[in-house]
């Protein structure tokens, strides 16, 4: 296969069962290094139970992971961070006593030598200075990196979940990044600023997947979009071509049986 059309993300005839409940039924989806594919659907259509195959969270009943075209199993959440995917989850997983630098550092955090010589001090300043730097890199206004994330906002917590996953994938072309409404409690600021930092990591190379029902958004961020209606894919369209009434009847249903017709 030309590495150049191999998708940084793919999934084969994914089934996904809770006990008697098809959540997903033969879902295949692909997504390219530098892509951001919006995942539109009514509520319980599936989206965040194939965002959470992607990430590794639940391992699907059937079907296949390919990353960069390697077939993958995807045990653990851990798993699939170590492989370069990085799941913002709704509820966001921040430590509240601790303050935004000490947040985006968790697992990558500075140490510097101790009175004996020995690494095993964190330093602080140096994760300070780090943190909001790349906060600036990646046009992400918030509060100070000293303020424990206890005192953010729902909103201002968001954003700094998302920079914190971000960063982890900033500058590698092989990564992927997983984003479950990321938009869902912003105010217009600050949803402004998410918008331009998912363009800014698709720029990098990293490959995108928005759950979203925000559809302004999707068409505003989003490369293409994939439309699941009660466990199965309805649609797989260019965003520009493609618009908001047909996403719509996607979503609802009224074209499902339309499946291909652009
Ligand atoms: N842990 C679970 N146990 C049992 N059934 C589940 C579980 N999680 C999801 N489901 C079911 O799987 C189906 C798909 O749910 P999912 O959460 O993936 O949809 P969604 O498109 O993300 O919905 P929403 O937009 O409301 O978040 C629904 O019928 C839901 O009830």
């Amino acid at each position: 296969m030309d590495g150049a059309a191999t998708p940084a993300l793919e999934l084969r005839g994914i089934d996904m069962h809770y006990g008697y409940v098809r959540a997903l039924d033969g879902i295949d989806i692909a997504v390219h290094s530098g892509e951001v594919v919006g995942l539109l659907g009514d509520n319980g259509a599936g989206k965040s139970s194939l965002l959470k195959v992607m990430s590794g969270a639940h391992r699907p009943t059937g079907g296949t992971i390919l990353l960069h075209g390697e077939p993958t199993v995807f045990d653990s959440p851990g798993r699939s961070t170590r492989a370069g995917v990085q799941m913002v989850y709704q509820d966001l997983a921040l430590v509240d006593a601790q303050d935004i630098a000490t947040n985006l550092s968790l697992g990558r955090e500075i140490l510097r030598k101790g009175p004996l010589g020995r690494l095993g001090f964190v330093d602080r300043k140096a994760q300070r200075r780090r943190a909001a730097a790349e906060l600036d890199g990646l046009g992400v206004r918030t509060a100070a990196v000293t303020r424990p994330v206890e005192m953010l906002s729902g909103g201002q917590r968001q954003v700094v979940a998302l920079a914190r996953a971000a960063t982890r994938v900033t500058g590698d072309r092989d990564g992927v990044l997983l984003l479950d409404e990321p938009t869902a409690a912003l105010g217009y600021e600050q949803t402004r600023q998410v918008r331009a930092l998912i363009r800014r990591m698709a720029e990098q190379g990293v490959a995108c997947v928005l759950v979203t029902h925000d559809l302004p958004l999707a068409a505003g961020v989003c490369d293409r979009i994939v439309v699941l209606n009660r466990g199965r894919k309805v649609a797989d369209v260019a965003t520009s071509e493609t618009d908001n009434d047909q996403l719509v009847g996607w979503i609802t249903g009224a074209r499902a049986s339309m499946y291909g017709e652009s």
